[in-house]
């Protein structure tokens, strides 16, 4: 909540449309993005957006506005939007105001930091090329993650992103150093008490941190939730000077919440429906997201694709603020080739050979030749059959369809549903198995033997050399 700047003006609300509020204010008006509170016990949070005219300011409420009528008095707070900080919130779940629901006890924070902070210089900003091991073969051998980068996981509906997040928290945050922050914005209220259950059961709950506004929340909750996550992460960079691993789920649902607050307000849509300030309210949240001398914001997106379409404009938007982006298929994970990592659309700028090394680069470039090459055989096969095609073809397939089945992998988020115990593979492992099926040397083994496995020595154990 704010700390009331003692320059605190009251004003009245003239109008209630929902959640958006118009309120009138002696001048100086307060200016945008300021705090004001009214309703009983002055409970509902307002959030100024625009000023009308020389005495009205429209604003978004960021909770519910059921019981505001016109003519109630209203508080400027006179400052943004505040939220706790400090080390009282490790271990913790709260909302976007920084209030838990986790059931505990009220937050006994040291510092307030408000959740609209500026940009750090480009002076202090620290960049490096140290590649962040997640366990997952086909992330780490086709998109290696950054440290202190920005990843984005993009996939439609049911693909398997929420999971990927999930194992991601499961494999880093426990062989991390840092502080794990996990924002949910728009997603299911069930997934935020399963995410807190999964992180108490695996022990990195000390070293989390929680914050929800899921899709039960107003827009206005939904628009600010990633805000004020940003500023519990630069908390704990630049204060505590600890690494942090912010993961969230789903970008997309805070371009959504933009877009229902840019209709409320009035604006004009721009394409495909979108606000127009799409690309600078993306801005200002993915480029706060960085890195400085004191500590890294490694961070770890899921980002919804609407209609599986990547051109459509939020994609396009977020695709640019990303170092690595892991495209999940509809079509892979529909044949159960989980995780759903399309091998020919997913990339990292981390994928080149002064920063993974010639080996990791030729091995990722081999794969991913093989699986093209694969593809444009498909057609001749589903019309012509497997026959048709020259032994050097259908070697390519062998190959291309074993190399499909190594790069899944059991997980443990996904344990309680596949019976499979989940897998850790080090790089090494993920490099070892894709030379030896590209040299050809599993040609004569049954291809389900490399399905769901994780180093490919589990073969050898599982007995299946043989056809
Ligand atoms: N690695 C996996 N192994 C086995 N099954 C999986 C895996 N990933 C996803 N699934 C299956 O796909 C379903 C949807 O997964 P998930 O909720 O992660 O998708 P999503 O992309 O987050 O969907 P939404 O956008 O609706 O949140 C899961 O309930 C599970 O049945």
């Amino acid at each position: 909540m704010a700390s009331d700047t003692g320059n605190s003006q009251s004003g009245n609300i003239v109008a209630v449309r929902g959640n958006v509020i118009d309120v009138r204010f002696p001048p100086p008006l307060p200016p945008r993005r300021d705090e004001l509170r009214t309703g009983v016990d002055e409970r509902v949070v307002l959030e100024v957006q625009s000023h009308l005219d020389t005495g009205t300011v429209r604003c978004i409420a960021l909770n519910s506005t059921r019981r505001l009528g016109r003519g109630m008095p209203v508080r400027h707070t006179g400052a943004t939007l505040m939220m706790p900080v400090g080390e009282a919130l490790l271990g913790r779940m709260l909302d976007v105001f920084g209030a838990p629901v986790d059931g505990g006890a009220a937050i006994e924070a040291s510092e307030h930091w408000p959740i609209h902070r500026p940009l750090l210089p480009l002076a202090d900003r620290a960049t490096g090329n140290e590649v962040f091991e997640t366990g997952i073969k086909a992330i780490d051998l086709l998109a290696p993650l950054e440290r202190g980068g920005k990843s984005g996981m993009f996939g439609g509906a049911g693909v398997g992103k929420t999971v990927l997040i999930n194992e991601l928290i499961n494999n880093m945050a426990e062989q991390y150093k840092g502080i794990s922050l996990f924002c949910g914005i728009g997603e299911r209220m069930r997934e935020a008490e399963e995410m807190y259950r999964a992180m108490q059961d695996s022990g990195v709950l000390e070293k989390a941190v929680l914050i929800y506004g899921q899709m039960n929340e107003p827009p206005g909750a939904r628009f600010r939730v990633g805000h004020a996550a940003l500023t519990i992460a630069e908390y704990f960079r630049d204060v505590v000077k600890r690494d942090v691993l912010l993961l969230i789920d789903n970008v997309f649902r805070f371009v959504q919440s933009g877009t229902e607050v840019s209709g409320l307000m009035g604006r004009i849509p721009s394409r495909v429906g979108y606000q127009p300030t799409l690309a600078t309210e993306l801005a200002a949240l993915e480029e706060r997201i960085c890195s400085s001398r004191s500590g890294s914001i490694t961070s770890v997106q899921a980002v919804y694709v609407p209609a599986d379409d990547l051109t459509d404009p939020s994609a396009t938007h977020i695709f640019a603020h990303l170092s690595a982006s892991i495209v999940l298929s509809r079509k892979r994970a529909s044949q159960g080739l989980y995780p759903a990592v399309d091998p020919l659309q997913t990339d990292s700028k981390m994928l080149t050979p002064t920063v993974v090394g010639q080996r990791h680069y030729r091995a990722a470039q081999a794969v991913r030749s093989t699986l093209a090459e694969y593809e444009d055989l498909k057609d001749i096969i589903s019309m012509l059959g497997m026959e048709e095609l020259s032994r050097e073809d259908r070697a390519t397939v062998s190959k291309a369809r074993r190399l499909e089945r190594f790069l899944t992998q059991p997980f443990f988020a996904t344990e309680q549903f596949t019976g499979k115990p989940g897998r850790l593979v080090a790089l090494e492992q993920t490099l070892e198995g894709c030379e030896r099926i590209l040299d050809g040397e599993f040609a004569g083994v049954n291809e389900k033997a490399l399905y769901m496995i994780g180093p490919i020595d589990e073969i050898e154990v599982k007995g299946e050399r043989n056809e």
